[in-house]
């Protein structure tokens, strides 16, 4: 297990060429770009949680039916700073570091209280982002750092607060048609109130004397007050349609004061974060042409989500589906403590995720009774229950639940292999695609057998079945997330990075990725 998670992973500067078995589509051309943590120790000091470890980048170049390799770690300011002193020295999630235990501890203490939030790590391990024609690799707090997606080299480091006002973003942006990125972050007492921000990058933007900076013209275009100031929800994702936006304020949250006294405290971040299981689930319905929320409060059982599946609109209800967890305990199994050989039998134990299908209608009938069913949409079980004062109680259908605890009912394609890793399947439109799942997935799988190579797992999205497996003879990481940038020369619809098309009903389902 610590060959997955918990060794340290050599760069790969050079690009290596793959060894390919099978047939990679000749349409498929461009380069997979991908980031995770690829470093978990610094001389003689150790990170304690996964996410922690300093972020790794790489790519699988694919080129008339070749593939080649290669893998750079992200010279952030964090990773210059524990090289420099050959230890950690900046905090992370799972570890809180202490720069200079020679400093006068009083003196250190008073400069973060007066903060109220403490300068995060630029560490930024978890995605990567496309933003006009830049690209950045991303965490979720408020810096983000240029790249080169060619050379994979750290450019500059940028502080999302120039442009917006946010301490938090979600490493999970969603493009519209055009390429502008949407996303979300939290506003930690700016103007004495905490506050959830919905912000656009724009695709195209003018270019001045500094050239062209589509951060520049970032534009907020609605906000959602949080219930609480001091205590706002932790989210990961959030959800799309053609019109609306769907944020979940879920009863996962982090506690701003406990995160303030957290360095003089001695406590690593992920502890300022907590479940609680007697609140409920706020679900956030915002119209991107106004701005504005849709005024009735729906809610539902408290849950935990990180990622947001898919969402549509349909006979005027709004459709989402998350993968959902019973408690907050999924960050826990991440401590590298954990991450080991019980890993399988405690991630049974602890998180049991689901995959649910919500439904709720836009405009609900005042009339309607209170405790009928406001959902009338005949494709989904998901109800929403018309309750006193504009409140709606919303149940899900349950769409996966992991076969060895109860059979779903729906259609499963899975495909796998002993003492294989795969990283999070990401799918390719091919040109000219008809159905949505006309395309291929791609996927990095890595090993536990030593005598196995890792590789690219090029599958055809509709059938699962094998096209081309791509090995590569270097150390390749478990990685988290990352977009697929079609050669220049691809069609118009190729342009943006390849993702879910929020919009329309998947017609099979896979196990879910964490
Ligand atoms: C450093 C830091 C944070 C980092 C969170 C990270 C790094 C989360 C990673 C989540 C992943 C990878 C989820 C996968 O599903 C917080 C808590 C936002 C706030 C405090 C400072
Ligand atoms: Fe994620």
């Amino acid at each position: 297990m610590d060959v997955i998670f918990g060794r340290n992973k050599k760069e790969q500067l050079e690009p290596v060429r793959a060894q390919v078995t099978g047939r990679i589509p000749s349409w498929l051309q461009g380069t997979l770009l991908r980031n995770g943590p690829g470093m978990h120790t610094v001389g003689e000091t150790k990170y304690n949680h996964w996410f922690d470890g300093l972020a790794l980048l790489h790519s699988f170049t694919i080129r008339d039916g070749e593939v080649y390799y290669r893998s750079k770690y992200l010279r952030s300011d964090t990773y210059n700073a524990n090289t420099k002193a050959n230890r950690i020295v900046v905090s992370e999630f799972g570890t809180m570091a202490h720069p200079d235990p020679c400093k006068n501890i009083f003196s250190k203490a008073f400069s973060y209280l007066s903060h109220t939030i403490p300068d995060f790590t630029d560490n930024c391990l978890i995605n990567i982002m496309k933003c006009g024609e830049d690209f950045y690799a991303t965490t979720e707090t408020n810096y983000i750092r240029k790249i080169n997606p060619q050379t994979l080299e750290t450019l500059e480091k940028v502080d999302y607060r120039n442009y917006v006002t946010v301490n938090l973003a979600t490493s999970h942006p969603h493009y519209d048609a055009a390429g502008n990125v949407l996303n979300m972050g939290t506003s930690i007492m700016d103007k004495g109130k905490t506050k959830y921000v919905i912000f656009k990058i724009p695709a195209t933007v003018p270019e001045d004397a500094k050239g062209k900076n589509p951060l520049k013209h970032t534009e907020v275009f609605g906000s959602i007050t949080s219930r609480s100031l001091l205590s706002p929800s932790y989210y990961h994702s959030f959800g799309v349609t053609e019109n609306y936006i769907v944020f979940l304020e879920q009863p996962f949250k982090l506690d701003i004061l406990k995160m303030s006294t957290a360095y003089i405290r001695g406590v690593n971040w992920a502890s300022c974060l907590a479940f609680h299981r007697e609140d409920k689930t706020y679900i956030h319905i915002v119209d991107q042409r106004t701005g504005k929320p849709v005024p009735t409060k729906f809610y539902a059982d408290p849950m935990v989500v990180f990622h947001h599946v898919n969402a549509y609109e349909e006979d005027g209800c709004l459709v989402f589906d998350v993968i959902a967890y019973e408690d907050g305990s999924l960050y826990q199994l991440f401590y590298l403590a954990n991450l080991n050989q019980d890993f399988e039998e405690n991630s049974r134990l602890t998180s049991i995720p689901t995959l649910r299908r919500f439904a709720v209608p836009l405009d609900v009938d005042k009339n309607a009774e209170v405790g009928s069913n406001v959902v009338k949409l005949a494709s989904t079980t998901a109800r929403a229950l018309k309750e006193k004062d504009d409140r709606v109680y919303c149940q899900p259908e349950l769409l996966y639940e992991d076969p060895e605890i109860r059979h779903s009912h729906k259609v499963i394609l899975k495909m796998g292999q002993e003492h294989c890793w795969p990283a999070e399947p990401l799918f390719v439109p091919m040109p000219g695609a008809k159905d949505e799942d006309d395309g291929i997935i791609l996927s990095a799988i890595v090993s536990t057998d030593p005598q196995k190579l890792p590789f690219l797992l090029v599958l055809d999205a509709k059938s699962f079945t094998e096209l081309a497996r791509a090995s590569i003879d270097a150390e390749v990481h478990l990685d988290l997330h990352g977009l697929f940038i079609p050669d220049a020369d691809g069609d118009a619809r190729e342009q943006a990075p390849s993702q879910e098309q929020p919009d329309r009903v998947p017609d099979c389902h896979v196990a879910p990725w964490t």
